[in-house]
C-alpha cells in the first residue's frame, strides 16, 4: 500500500537552534499518529513543516495526492499546496480563534471552506453547513450566530466541521484539546474519534496529554530535543515505554 504521508528526514533550524531534526516516519490511509514531548521538544515545528506552514531546511514531505499520485509537497508550487489544504488536508488548531473567522456566523465558517473548493448554490451550502453543525453536535438553530457568542469547546467543534465538511483525507491537529475544561475535552475526544473512524480519516495529532493519544492514535512518535527518541504503537509505548525519556513522560503523568 502506498503511504498517505511520506515523510523523509525532516530537519528545521532557528538559527544555531535545532527546531526539529532528522524526522522520518511514514503514514498509512485511515492511521492516526500522535506526537508527544515536553514543550520546545519540537512538535510543533514538525507539524508546521509538515501542513506546509513552515519550511523545512531539509527534507521532504511526500503526500499521495488524489490528481497526481504521491508529491513532495515541499517543493511544489504555493498555488497547489493552498489548493491541498484546501481539499484533502485540513488542520485543527489548539485556539479556535486561529482557525475560524470570528467575525462572521457559523454557518459562514463552515460555508466559506465549501465555496473555496468551488460550492456556488447558496441553498446547498447553507444545507450542508446546517448538517456539520448538527454532526459536531451544534444546534443547526445557531448558523446564523458568530462563534463569539459559542462557548470554547463549541467553537472548537465549529473548527472541526470548518475542516472536515469538504472530506479531507489527513487532519493535522495542534492540541485539538488544550485549554479546555476536562468534561468539555472528553467530550470532544469522543467526538473526534467517531469522526476519525466514520470518515476513515488520517490524522496527526500534537499533544501533551497521553489520554488524548490513548485515545485516538494508533501509533506514536516520542520528541526529546527536535529529534524522535521512540517511535511504535501506541498502547506498547504507553504500556512499556522502552526509552528512559519515555518513561518518565509516562510516569510523571501517571502520578499526576
Ligand atoms: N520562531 C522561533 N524562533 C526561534 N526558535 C523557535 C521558534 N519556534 C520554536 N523555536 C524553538 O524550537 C524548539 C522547538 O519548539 P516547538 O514549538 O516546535 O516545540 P513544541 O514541542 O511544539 O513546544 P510546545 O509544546 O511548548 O508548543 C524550541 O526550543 C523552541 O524554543
Amino acid at each position: 500500500m502506498t503511504p498517505l504521508l511520506s515523510v523523509r528526514g525532516i530537519t528545521k533550524r532557528y538559527g544555531t537552534h535545532i527546531g526539529c531534526a532528522d524526522v522520518s516516519f511514514d503514514l498509512y490511509p485511515g492511521e492516526v499518529m500522535g506526537i508527544v514531548g515536553e514543550s520546545g521538544s519540537g512538535k510543533s515545528t514538525l507539524l508546521n513543516c509538515m501542513a506546509g506552514q513552515l519550511v523545512p531546511d531539509a527534507g521532504e514531505v511526500v503526500f499521495d495526492t488524489r490528481a497526481n499520485g504521491p508529491q513532495n509537497t515541499v517543493t511544489m508550487s504555493e498555488p497547489e499546496r493552498r489548493m491541498l489544504s484546501r481539499t484533502d488536508w485540513a488542520f485543527v488548531h489548539q485556539h479556535a480563534c486561529d482557525g475560524l473567522r470570528m467575525g462572521i456566523s457559523a454557518g459562514g465558517n463552515v460555508g466559506e471552506r465549501l465555496m473555496a473548493v468551488g460550492e456556488r448554490h447558496y441553498g446547498d451550502i447553507r444545507g450542508d453547513a446546517k448538517d456539520w453543525l448538527q454532526r459536531v453536535e451544534i444546534d443547526a438553530a445557531r448558523v446564523d450566530d458568530r462563534p463569539t457568542t459559542f462557548s470554547g469547546g463549541m467553537q472548537q467543534r465549529l473548527q472541526i466541521a470548518r475542516n472536515l465538511v469538504t472530506g479531507p483525507r489527513l487532519v493535522f491537529m495542534d492540541e485539538p484539546t488544550g485549554g479546555l475544561d476536562v468534561s468539555v475535552q472528553a467530550r470532544l475526544l469522543d467526538l473526534l474519534r467517531g469522526l476519525v473512524r466514520d470518515m476513515n480519516l488520517s490524522a496527526i495529532i500534537v499533544t501533551h496529554d497521553l489520554a488524548v493519544v490513548r485515545l485516538l492514535a494508533d501509533r506514536l512518535m516520542v520528541m526529546k530535543s527536535g529529534r524522535v527518541v521512540e517511535a511504535g504503537l501506541t498502547d506498547q509505548i504507553l504500556d512499556d515505554p522502552q526509552h528512559a525519556y519515555s518513561q518518565l513522560l509516562v510516569s510523571s503523568v501517571l502520578q499526576v
